[in-house]
């Protein structure tokens, strides 16, 4: 039986008097591998804030497993990995261990105090992504990939059903790109865990998810993305009303 862990109906957004989502309508089952793209200013960022219930809904309604966003209250089954984690200070004074520790906790030093269980969690969301042999090391002395991983960890540690990350690849070299994909990839298909992943590189995305959506204030496609791939860039840029940059890998 699918369930539905998102869905999104008939939602629309503006600031002040700047329309930036338009009757948006989608819905994410378990299991998926949701890929959201669309250019810059296209509101994906405004679309998971109104999800995560960080912008106020105006018009239209969200669901989370089932329940309106306004009634949700299961925050832990749901993980975030913000675009800012790769900005991140590389003075801070965290190991490795720490800093995923601190998504059990909240509160960094806290984690002298976690249970027998709780550091067997770290170090399992460590080897989930790969990083366990880094666990002693300075967060700052890691590749902006490393560091993502470890993010990533952090948000697994709550064991997690439904991960969001926003434009997670920004600042990874492009051959950890294709290896970070990969790793989501697994955590989707081997722990089970129902994925969203903004991202404007839509080259790159496109080969690992099972759902994409193209977002531009509303949504243009949503679908296999092997259908989207063999279109012409065309009947693409129908979609998003202008030429797009189908390359792979650009960060900006
Ligand atoms: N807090 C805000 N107040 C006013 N306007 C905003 C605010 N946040 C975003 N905007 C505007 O809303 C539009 C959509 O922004 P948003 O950040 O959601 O797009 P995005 O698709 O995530 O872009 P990017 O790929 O560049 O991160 C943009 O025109 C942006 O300037």
């Amino acid at each position: 039986m699918t369930e539905n862990i998102l869905s999104v109906e008939h939602l629309s957004f503006q600031y002040d008097e700047q329309p930036v989502l338009k009757d948006i309508n989608l819905s994410i089952q378990k299991g998926e591998f949701a890929g959201l793209i669309g250019p810059n200013g296209s509101g994906k960022t405004t679309l998971i804030k109104l999800i995560l219930g960080l912008e106020k809904i105006q018009t239209g309604q969200i669901h989370l497993f089932g329940t309106p966003l306004e009634k949700f209250k299961q925050w832990h089954k749901i993980g975030f990995v913000s675009q800012k984690a790769n900005t991140f200070n590389r003075g801070f004074p965290a190991t490795v261990y720490e800093t995923v520790a601190m998504g059990l906790t909240g509160k960094l030093g806290y984690f002298r105090f976690l249970k027998k269980k709780d550091q067997a969690n770290v170090y399992e969301a460590l080897s989930n992504v790969g990083m366990e042999k880094f666990a002693e090391r300075n967060i700052g002395d890691l590749s902006g990939g490393q560091q993502q991983r470890v993010f990533i960890a952090r948000a697994l540690v709550s064991s997690p059903e439904f991960l969001i990350l926003d434009e997670p690849t920004v600042g990874v070299d492009t051959d950890n790109v294709e290896r970070f994909y990969k790793m989501l990839a697994d955590l989707n298909q081997n722990q089970g865990i129902t994925l969203l992943l903004i991202s404007h590189d839509i080259g790159s995305i496109t080969t690992h998810v099972t759902d994409l959506l193209c977002l531009n204030k509303t949504i243009h496609y949503h679908g296999n993305p092997n259908n989207y791939q063999n279109m012409t860039d065309e009947q693409k840029s129908q979609f998003y009303g202008h030429s797009m940059n189908t390359v792979t890998h650009h960060h900006s």
